[in-house]
C-alpha cells in the first residue's frame, strides 16, 4: 500500500465541489454549493442541524447521487461513475461515520480488516492481523482491544476503532463525521489531539464535520459554514469572525463560542513552556471572551465560495 508521510500543500484542491444540488422529494438540501478543500488541511464543516453536512460528505464519497453539480477528488470526477471506475480513488480515502458505524458481529480487528479484504483480497490472514494490530495501537486503543466486540467498548473506544478502520488503507484523505459527539470533554480533547497528530505525522487532509467549537478552535485550519443550502463562507475562525453574517456571529461569538476561545487560550498558556496537551488538562469551554479574535479578524482577507470576492475555497 502507498505511504503518504510528507504533507503536500500544492495548490490544486484535493476536493473540489462545484454547483452541487441535492434534493429529497420537494426538499432542497443543497443548491449551487461550491467548496474546495486544500491538501494537508483540517477543514471543519459546520452548520445548523439539518443543513446537509452529512449529505455533503456522502455526495463527495459517492454514497449520495446529487441532481446537479460536479465533485472532483484527487483531481478526478467522482459522480456518475461506476464503482469499478472509482475504486482507485476510494482506496485513497478513509471514512469515520457518525457513531463509528462498526459491524457489531465483527471484532475490532475484523472491522479494521474490512476495507483491506475488500480492496486487497490477496492479503493473507497473518498480514491482515498484523496491519489491524498496528492500526489499533496507532489510534491509542490498548493492544488487547483487537479481539473485542463493539459492544464491549466505551463510546470513545468505538470512535477510535472506527478511526482505525478508516486508516486501514493508509489514506491521504480522512472524512470524520462528528467524531467527538457523545464523548466526555477529556475524551473529546484526546480525540482532537489524535486527529491533529495523524494529520501532522501522516500528512493527512481531514474533512471534519462537527458541532464541537472546541474542536474547531483546537485543530481546524479553516472552517466551512453551511447555511442557505450552500457554503456561505470558508476561512480561518478569525476570518469568519470578520463577517457580518448573523448565524456566524451567533455561533462563534455566542456564549459557547466565547467559552471555546477561553479554553483554547488557557491551553495555549498551559502548553508553554511545558507543552501540556488538552487531553492532559481536559480543559474545554469554560467561559471567556472572543473580543481579541474579533479585533484581529478585522485585518484578514476572507474566502467566500459561491459569492463574494477573492479566491475560492
Ligand atoms: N436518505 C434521506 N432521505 C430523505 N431525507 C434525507 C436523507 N438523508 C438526509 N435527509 C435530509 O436531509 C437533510 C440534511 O441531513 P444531514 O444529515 O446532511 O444534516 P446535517 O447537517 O448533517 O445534520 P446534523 O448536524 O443534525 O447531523 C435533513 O433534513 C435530512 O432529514
Amino acid at each position: 500500500m502507498p505511504q503518504h508521510n510528507t504533507p503536500r500543500r500544492d495548490s490544486a484542491p484535493i476536493i473540489k465541489v462545484s454547483g452541487l444540488r441535492n434534493t429529497f422529494g420537494d426538499q432542497v438540501i443543497h443548491d449551487k454549493l461550491d467548496l474546495e478543500v486544500r491538501r494537508g488541511e483540517i477543514l471543519g464543516v459546520v452548520g445548523g442541524s439539518g443543513t446537509g453536512k452529512s449529505v455533503l460528505m456522502r455526495s463527495i464519497i459517492g454514497l449520495q447521487s446529487p441532481s446537479a453539480g460536479q465533485v472532483d477528488v484527487f483531481g478526478e470526477p467522482t459522480l456518475n461513475r461506476s464503482e469499478l471506475e472509482t475504486v482507485e480513488i476510494r482506496k485513497r480515502w478513509g471514512v469515520l461515520f457518525q457513531g463509528g458505524a462498526l459491524f457489531s458481529t465483527l471484532t475490532v480487528a475484523e472491522n479494521v480488516q474490512v476495507p483491506l479484504r475488500e480492496f486487497y483480497p490477496e492479503l493473507d490472514l497473518a498480514l491482515l492481523d498484523e496491519i489491524a494490530s498496528y492500526k489499533v495501537v496507532m489510534t491509542g486503543l490498548p493492544a488487547d482491544a483487537g479481539p473485542k466486540y463493539p459492544a464491549e467498548l466505551s463510546g470513545g473506544m468505538k470512535k477510535r476503532a472506527g478511526l482505525a478502520r478508516a486508516l486501514a488503507l493508509d489514506p491521504e484523505l480522512l472524512f470524520l463525521d462528528e467524531p467527538t459527539a457523545g464523548l466526555d470533554p477529556i475524551g473529546a480533547a484526546a480525540f482532537d489531539d489524535l486527529t491533529k497528530a495523524l494529520q501532522k505525522t501522516l500528512g493527512l487532509t481531514v474533512f471534519l464535520i462537527t458541532h464541537d467549537l472546541d474542536t474547531l478552535y483546537a485543530i481546524c485550519d479553516r472552517v466551512a459554514v453551511l447555511a442557505d443550502k450552500r457554503v456561505i463562507a470558508v476561512g480561518t475562525i478569525d476570518e469568519l469572525l470578520a463577517l457580518d453574517h448573523p448565524w456566524i456571529q451567533e455561533y462563534f461569538n455566542g456564549p459557547r463560542g466565547r467559552a471555546a476561545v477561553a479554553s483554547k487560550e488557557r491551553l495555549d498558556v498551559a502548553a508553554h513552556p511545558t507543552e501540556v496537551t488538552s487531553a492532559q488538562t481536559g480543559q474545554r469551554s469554560q467561559g471567556g471572551t472572543a473580543d481579541d479574535y474579533a479585533r484581529r479578524a478585522d485585518t484578514m482577507d476572507l474566502t467566500t465560495p459561491g459569492g463574494g470576492s477573492g479566491d475560492r475555497g
